[in-house]
């Protein structure tokens, strides 16, 4: 195993900007202003409270501390945390655009790095002036920046507009540039932050492919993305920052699936403070109407939704729910004048970080005519995988102009559980925990080869006769 890239507790300290505390060019012409405006004490007394605020605050602070890690040649990582966790500081020591305030870091091996937009380019030059003046930065000959240069400018897609001064190119356009400049020219480390989010959708994935391709050659690629799916499907190992500290450094589906716990912790932290103490995430039953669960409607007092309760097929209100059983979502409304049409009863299901899963399209309708009725889903065993899910029960009619008749936000969460994993034989003696949001369970089936022909539709190879 060959290093690239050394991390030992490395610390970074801050001091909080003095300028704050209303002594700043910005603060005087404010001033100035207000003063003519007749404004000057209101303006003063906001300064004033500013600088208090500010002077409440500590004089410096740790935007990074006691951070180590190493990363292989030709290894991808990605560098994942709430904003403010200190990811982009960690990126600009790496590439040495800021110093350390303490601990070391070893490099093997030349680095390319695509931080902020607007760094790393001189807004003056041409396209095609940074590409040679970014190619000798990295210590490279102009033969050598000339042979890679039609590369660059092909993969950027920026042609037309390579002799054109930066500082007239888009924020995409000037990522484009950047990161062909950053990812042909040969670095061994390529370092990239969030800003290749600024590129479209086509840019963005063919970066992911271009880096793939770079680790492959045995480069080593260090990214920073608040996409854990684009980390996820990208990085083998990942580094979660928190408050300026490495919480976990390894494999990413264990990291993402922390920072995700963590994120939605933060969320029912936020939402007790809102809600007070009673507030729960699951819920199997609810009863309307309820302030905290919100519902909507494009044609107020014509249906009302009661209520609902998620039973086991015993009839037993459950929130959480083991992972091979199935789940009846039921729910009861009152249509209170006769309608048009019949309402059509769906369910959406979302994940815990409001990613939607499915949308259940049903069976049967609700009749139009006014009355009460209970809708009921039949969610299977193995549908879901374990997680948290969230489901919103609907009522619409999609040929009206204003199809909502009644959606009940986060009527139901439940929380699907594995059963015992060791005694699951499907598994195969696979441990860890499956990825994706469902698990339905498929047929595979193995047959010799050639023999395909003679597999039938339930997937059992007929006897030789
Ligand atoms: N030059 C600076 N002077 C003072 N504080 C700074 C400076 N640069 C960053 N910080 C602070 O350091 C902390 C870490 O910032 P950093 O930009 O590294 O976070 P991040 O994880 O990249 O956040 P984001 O996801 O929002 O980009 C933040 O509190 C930020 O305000």
């Amino acid at each position: 195993m060959t290093i690239a890239l050394r991390v030992e507790n490395l610390g970074k300290l801050y001091a909080i900007n003095q300028a704050a505390r209303g002594t700043t060019l910005r603060d005087q012409l404010a001033r100035g202003v207000n003063r003519l405006l007749g404004r000057g004490s209101e303006a003063q007394s906001l300064i004033e409270r500013e600088a208090n605020e500010n002077a409440a605050r500590p004089r410096d602070f740790w935007a990074l501390r006691d951070v180590s890690f190493e990363v292989e040649e030709g290894e991808r990582v990605g560098i994942i945390g709430a904003n403010g966790a200190g990811k982009s500081t960690l990126l600009k020591i790496l590439s040495r655009i800021t110093p350390p305030t303490e601990g070391r870091i070893e490099i093997h091996g030349r680095v390319a790095s695509l931080l902020e937009v607007g760094t790393g380019f001189h807004p003056e030059l041409s396209g095609r002036e940074n590409v040679y003046l970014n190619g000798a930065v990295l210590g490279m000959s102009r033969g050598e920046i000339a042979r890679k240069f039609d590369q660059i400018v092909d993969f950027s897609g920026v042609e037309k507009f390579i002799d054109t001064p930066v500082k007239h190119y888009s924020s995409g356009m000037y990522v484009r540039l950047a990161f062909s400049v950053s990812a042909w020219l040969d670095p061994d480390i390529l370092i990239v932050d969030e800003v290749l989010s600024v590129g479209d959708q086509a840019f963005q994935k063919k970066c992911e492919e271009r880096m793939r391709e770079l680790t492959r050659e045995g480069r080593t690629v260090l990214f920073v993305s608040h996409s854990l799916a684009t980390v996820n499907q990208m990085c083998k190992k990942a580094l979660y920052l928190e408050e300026g500290r490495a919480l976990s450094y390894g494999v990413v589906e264990d990291l993402t699936r922390e920072y995700n716990r963590d994120v939605v912790k933060q969320i029912e932290v936020e939402r007790v403070q809102e809600h007070g103490e009673d507030w729960r995430w699951h819920r199997a039953r609810f009863s309307l109407p309820d302030p905290q669960i919100e519902t909507l409607t494009d044609h107020p007092g014509a249906v009302e939704c009661l209520g609902g309760e998620a039973v086991s097929p015993d009839g037993e209100a459950a929130d959480v729910v083991p992972i091979d059983k199935q789940t009846h979502l039921v729910v009861h409304y009152r249509v209170k004048r006769d309608l048009p049409r019949p309402l059509v009863p769906t369910f959406n299901v979302y994940d815990e970080l409001g990613t939607i899963v499915f949308v259940a399209m049903p069976e049967a309708l609700l009749p139009g005519r006014a009355g009460d009725y209970e809708v009921r889903c039949v969610l299977p065993a193995f549908l879901l995988n374990e997680g948290r899910f969230t489901f919103n029960a609907n009522l619409s009619d999609f040929e009206a102009d204003k199809t909502t008749f009644c959606a009940v936000v986060g009527a139901f969460r439940l929380e699907v559980q594995e059963v015992d994993v060791a005694a699951d034989r499907r598994r195969h003696g696979y441990r860890a925990p499956l990825p994706g949001f469902t698990r339905p369970r498929l047929s595979i089936s193995v047959c010799p080869a050639g023999a395909v022909d003679r597999v039938n539709t339930s997937g059992e190879i007929p006897r030789a006769s």
